[in-house]
């Protein structure tokens, strides 16, 4: 054995990198994403040399331990064992729940700490998408996971609370009746499904067969209660009135929904977010106002699935609302208005500027066209912050959701007719009331002020954002500009793709350091731009497999994705290109249904060029 006073341990630095580079390479270790995740690396040192390493890749309560390597002629003297017990000591203290890895030369030498070996399915997605998993021959390298923390039965007897009875919500309670666990649903709405009886009006791009959750299927069974033609397309608001509401009605689902319940915070009985000890075996405090008056419930698991209700992002170009966009907010739509119905009378015969570049935008502008041609007084604006526009586009016929390819084509021949003014790279950043209209002011992309007068409506479809107030007593690993749960963050971001339908995921990419709590369904995508409502579903599978302890369950992938996409090569982008796949597509309501980032693993395989450009990770 070395002596081992003669090594220190300490962690890496930008400048370290030849020297991890070539201990790799003398070990025959793969170098790809490796210098991406130096910061996370550990080297040992000895007399100022390296002479070993171990490095973690941090996808949120994940790590994916690699290049655990000693320099070849001091090997077997204890200095990878004082590499890895620091690396778990690490991953302990920073609330690591499960390590993984890949080896083809060292699994014996592994399973003395504990990994144990497991099948590829299981490995979770954010995990799947990295570099060395991208890179690994699957048939020659062994798989093996270490769990460092397991959630722990609160109090098996306390319901498990679900935030928000939409889709995902109800997903969940559906998993939680047919597991038998005790559970109690708020919901903000009077009534269930509230986000999508918003838009009830709007035709999904995802047919039936995507848009009903297979154990709310299994439960209204018994009922006499059919599913919808699986390839037709519903508008929203059927969801909730032939899925949605006649489960939410259920004898065993219907007591324990409370309507008109809005969730204030959520926090842990007797702990505030810095006392650690004890903290895990505490139940949750969920509290909430119903009916004017402010109660808690304990509960042992918390699922959020709150979305992104009345959560809209603003008008302002900058993150921020418009200096005076919250005076003119009677003037101002967020979301898509049922302009053909309902709200017909509000855009009849006036100046609508639409705001916003992606399909909840294009569903209000084709309306607005609609009515023009009924009423000759009635105009229509568009503004959009970028001046690309193929995201909203689509692929036309390429689409492998037609309903979507239709939408932008005839967007994009409203845009070629002339019936619609455009302001192509506009960035609101004033709005104010003159002559009893709204004057919008701004710059276009070369920084020129922008003024748009004699506006009387605004339609705000620039997307939505999670409400983080409830849950800011909790301890949450969220993406930094996402705000998603972490370790969706690489796999979600509009930044750097906007095709690949992200692969299906669970409670291991769901949980939070804070164990026991769970975001799912679009909450879950944060910021990030779509959501798919079949993921949603497999979400809440899997994590309620988990809250009952059935990890098995927990960790299979059971949902097979749709080819959603629209990932080829003639999807150029108007304007400047972005992404791999064609650029990304602007929030909107229908991300908690429709997939708008299109295509999924295979058809984002490898194309000729010219994505040969795109970034690596991008739909990997
Ligand atoms: C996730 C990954 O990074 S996989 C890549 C692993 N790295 C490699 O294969 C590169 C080549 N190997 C090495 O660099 C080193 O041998 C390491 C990192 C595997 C182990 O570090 P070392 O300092 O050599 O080992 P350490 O002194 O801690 O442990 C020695 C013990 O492990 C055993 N051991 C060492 N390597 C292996 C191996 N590949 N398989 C099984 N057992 C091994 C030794 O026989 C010895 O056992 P003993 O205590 O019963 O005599």
């Amino acid at each position: 054995m070395l002596l081992n006073n003669a090594i220190s341990l300490r962690q890496a630095g930008a400048s370290d990198w030849p020297a991890i580079e070539a201990l790799l390479l003398a070990n025959k270790l793969p170098t790809d994403g490796a210098q991406a995740h130096l910061t996370t690396y550990l080297l040992a040192v000895s007399n100022g040399e390296v002479v070993g390493c171990a490095g973690a890749e941090v996808y949120g309560t994940l790590a994916l331990v690699r290049s655990v390597a000693v320099a070849p002629g001091l090997q077997k003297q204890g200095i990878g064992r004082l590499l890895v017990e620091r690396l778990l000591h690490e991953a302990r203290s920073r609330d690591i729940a499960a390590l993984y890895l890949l080896t083809v030369t060292a699994p014996e030498y592994f399973a003395q700490y504990g990994f144990k070996r497991m099948k590829i399915e299981a490995v979770p997605a954010a995990l799947k998408a990295s570099a060395e998993f991208q890179g690994a021959c699957p048939a020659c390298a062994a798989l093996m996971a270490l769990t460092l923390r397991e959630a722990p039965v609160v109090d098996a007897a306390l319901p498990v609370a679900v935030l928000g009875a939409g889709p995902v919500g109800l997903a969940a309670v559906a998993q939680l009746v047919e597991r038998g666990l005790p559970f109690i649903a708020l919901e903000a709405g009077k009534q269930v499904g509230a986000n999508l009886r918003d838009y009830g009006h709007v035709q999904l791009f995802s047919p039936w067969q995507y848009d009903v959750d297979h154990a709310m299927a299994r439960l209204l069974a018994p009922t006499g209660w059919t599913m919808p033609p699986a390839a037709e397309l519903p508008r929203a608001g059927e969801v909730v009135e032939r899925v949605l509401q006649p489960f939410a009605a259920l004898a065993q689902v219907a007591p324990f929904i409370k309507l008109g319940a809005r969730v204030l915070a959520v926090s842990r009985e007797g702990f505030d977010k810095v006392k650690s000890a004890g903290r895990d075996k505490a139940a949750f405090l969920v509290r909430y106002e119903q009916d004017g008056e402010v109660h808690e419930l304990r509960a042992r698991a918390v699922i959020d699935a709150t979305g992104t209700w009345n959560q809209p992002n603003p008008v302002g170009a900058n993150g921020l609302q418009a200096i005076g966009e919250a005076d003119a907010r009677d003037r101002i739509f967020y979301g898509i208005p049922d302009v053909a119905g309902a709200l017909r009378g509000r855009y009849e015969g006036k100046r609508t500027l639409v705001v916003g570049a992606g399909h909840s935008a294009a569903n209000a502008l084709l309306a607005l066209a609609d009515l023009a041609k009924q009423s000759s007084t009635t105009r229509l604006a568009w503004a959009v912050r970028s001046p690309a526009l193929q995201r909203v586009f689509g692929g036309g016929d390429a689409d492998a959701l037609p309903a979507r390819g239709a939408l932008g084509a005839s967007l994009r021949r409203l845009r070629d007719g002339g019936t619609l003014e455009f302001f192509s790279g506009l960035r609101v950043t004033r709005i104010e009331r003159f002559g009893g209209q709204l004057r919008l002011t701004g710059l276009d992309a070369k920084q020129q002020a922008v003024v748009v007068d004699g506006i009387d409506e605004v339609i705000c479809a620039t997307g939505q954002r999670p409400d983080l107030t409830l849950t800011s007593e909790l301890r949450l690993k969220l993406d930094p500009w996402l705000e998603s749960n972490e370790a969706l963050g690489p796999l979600i971001d509009p930044n750097l793709h906007s095709c690949g339908t992200v692969r299906p995921h669970g409670h291991r990419e769901l949980a939070h350091p804070e164990l026991g709590f769970y975001t799912l369904g679009v909450k879950s995508y944060g910021r990030a731009p779509t959501f798919l409502m079949a993921t949603g579903f497999e979400q809440a599978r899997s994590v309620v497999a988990a809250i009952a302890g059935d990890l098995a369950a927990a960790d299979r992938v059971e949902l097979e994705l749709p080819e959603t996409g629209v990932c080829s090569s003639n999807l150029t982008v108007e304007g400047s290109a972005t992404g791999c796949c064609g650029p990304a597509v602007e929030s909107a309501p229908e991300a908690m249904v429709a997939p708008k980032r299109g295509c999924g693993p295979s058809s984002c395989a490898p194309k000729p060029a010219p994505e040969a450009v795109a970034p690596k990770r991008c739909c990997g």
